[in-house]
């Protein structure tokens, strides 16, 4: 055959493979105002190619009934005995539990260790470093001295924020007849010279015209009255961290992803070949996601205080203000103003990963697209990007999302940052609830009490407050459900199929795996010089997709 009758041949056969892929892999709107799921009532209804295989599906279903298992006893347990001060959470911290949860456990009301989270713990998504006193901040005139404070930290460029004004008119849940709370903290902090990051003032609420403007919490009130402020904080950081930065910013982006590369790129397009891996089991895990965990009576309804459709409110808010730049860590780091702290270690691992991931995605691509002009013609990739920012997220061309890729470096830097969010981003936001969520009094699922509005706070409102024995069996349970090692995980450019022929190729991967080498003993390195390690993204910790 002529060279031209082949690539027609070629032609035909992707369009027939298309066609049939885009009945097999239809869009969904589960709820309007997020990002387009695939049409699936239950993971039964998936493709077998996109399935769990037989051993994940076990280990998935068997760790569920034992950790249920746990529960019980956990409940059993209790009921013998008191729930009345924070020492009876020991009752219920046993079973499997991570070497860094015991530390949580022991240092969770340091306030070093509370400012060191928002940096390194399990949503390092959210600080900022402030660049002018947020409007917010009503600081009553008897804290002249704390003004003068904030304000030369912030002249000092070491004076940073977090904000969770998102949650800020979200419905709290009502749990078995029980109202539970919510708040929208606002809290500051400093950075001293060694790197570490204090707390100076706690806000839990925004100010309302027409009320008193909420008190100021701060380090120096009576002890239980600032560990109340630090848990209400913890809580609400909680709820952006698992809504947002966990299954909006890693999860659901991820099954856009894969819906339309299943939709728009034929098996033999290097695009397609370059991603495959990086998509594997995503749709499954999403799929029990919505009908288990965040669903009409699901683990969201029945333990935390975003549950009863306060959730879905955080993620339709969180995916109105989503935008390309903060799912690119350089973008987003610089815009965070987090470059350059040598005790930001999440940012430090996460430009590394990103450098790494965008070499190898250059390296592929360079080797199919010769020049820009190439890119632009190609109408499958063109299709591909317009079906993810126009259709799967709904319009976000508006947020800085590309409708088309005019360059080779446009399409590398959107192909670098979709493996980016499948890989290295879900494990730093994914792996660390087996250390931070265990002790429950450092991360509580749900408040059941409403904020302290004075300084008078007791034991007796803190464990009102905290989740009960209940709650706080099952938030340990899905913890480590969802944080422990994957039995079957498939580190990060490690796949075993080869979806690429040619010499080319070859070259790139194994250059793409000397470098994750390279950094994985970096990261060894450093962290044996370290009080606390961080490891979420060692290269050999991070998963080649979201499966968990
Ligand atoms: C303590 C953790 C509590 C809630 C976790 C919150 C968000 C996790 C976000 C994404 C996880 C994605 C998928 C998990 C899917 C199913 C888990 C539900 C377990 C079940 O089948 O009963
Ligand atoms: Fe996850």
């Amino acid at each position: 055959m002529m060279r031209n009758e082949v690539q027609g041949l070629f032609q035909k056969h992707g369009e027939e493979e298309l066609e049939e892929r885009r009945t097999l892999y239809r869009w969904a709107t589960w709820k309007e105002g997020l990002p387009l799921s695939v049409a699936a009532a239950s993971e039964k209804d998936l493709p077998l190619d996109v399935r769990f295989h037989e051993g994940k599906k076990i280990d998935f279903e068997g760790t569920l009934a034992a950790g249920m298992m746990d529960i019980a006893l956990k409940r059993l347990y209790t009921l013998l005995s008191s729930w009345n001060s924070l020492e009876d959470f020991d009752q219920i911290f046993w079973g499997s539990k991570s070497a860094l949860a015991k530390r949580v456990r022991q240092s969770w009301k340091e306030d070093d260790f509370f400012g060191y989270q928002f940096l390194n713990g399990v949503n390092p998504t959210l600080l900022r470093r402030s660049t002018s006193l947020p409007t917010r901040l009503v600081i009553p005139p008897e804290l002249e001295g704390l003004q003068a404070q904030l304000e030369r930290k912030l002249q000092e460029g070491c004076l940073f924020e977090a904000d969770f004004s998102l949650l800020d008119g979200i419905q709290a849940n009502v749990i078995q007849g029980e109202r539970q709370h919510l708040a929208a903290p606002l809290v500051m902090l400093k950075m001293e010279p060694d790197g570490k990051l204090l707390p100076m003032a706690i806000q839990l609420q925004p100010p309302c015209s027409g009320s008193p403007d909420p008190p100021l919490f701060l380090p120096s009130d009576p002890s239980l009255t600032w560990l109340l402020a630090k848990a209400w904080v913890r809580n609400s950081d909680f709820q952006l961290h698992e809504l947002q930065a966990h299954l909006l910013k890693t999860h659901l982006v991820a099954e856009v992803f894969a819906v339309a590369t299943m939709r728009c790129l034929p098996g033999m397009h290097p695009i397609f070949k370059l991603l495959i891996p990086h998509l594997r089991y995503t749709l499954e895990i999403n799929t029990r996601a919505r009908t288990k965990l965040i669903s009409d009576g699901g683990i969201f309804d029945q333990v935390v205080n975003t549950g009863g459709g306060g959730h879905l409110d955080v993620l339709r808010k969180a995916t109105a203000c989503l935008t390309y730049r903060s799912l690119c860590p350089p973008d987003d780091l610089a815009d965070r103003g987090l470059l350059g702290i040598p005790s930001a270690l999440y940012a430090h691992d996460a430009l590394r990963l990103w450098d790494i991931i965008s070499r190898y995605v250059q390296g592929t691509v360079h080797l199919y697209y010769s020049e820009d002009e190439v890119v632009q013609s190609d109408p499958e990739v063109q299709a591909w990007c317009q079906e993810i920012t126009e259709i799967g997220l709904c319009g976000a061309q508006e947020r800085g999302f590309p409708v088309s890729f005019q360059s080779r470096a446009e399409l590398c830097h959107f192909v670098t940052m979709c493996i980016f969010t499948c890989t290295a981003q879900h494990s730093g936001i994914n792996q660390g609830q087996l250390d931070w969520y265990a002790w429950v009094p450092n991360a509580p699922c749900t408040m059941r009490k409403p904020p302290p509005t004075t300084k008078d706070v007791t034991l007796e409102m803190v464990m009102a407050t905290l989740p009960n024995v209940h709650q706080a069996c099952l938030q340990m349970t899905i913890a480590w459900h969802l944080g422990r090692f994957q039995p079957d995980m498939v580190p990060l450019g490690h796949h075993k199929e080869e979806y690429f022929s040619g010499p080319g190729y070859k070259a790139v991967l194994k250059r793409f795996q000397e470098d994750l080498n390279t950094l994985e003993r970096e990261i060894v390195a450093r962290n044996e010089g370290l009080d606390l390690p961080y490891y979420y993204l060692q290269p050999s910790r991070i998963e080649n997709s979201i499966t968990i």
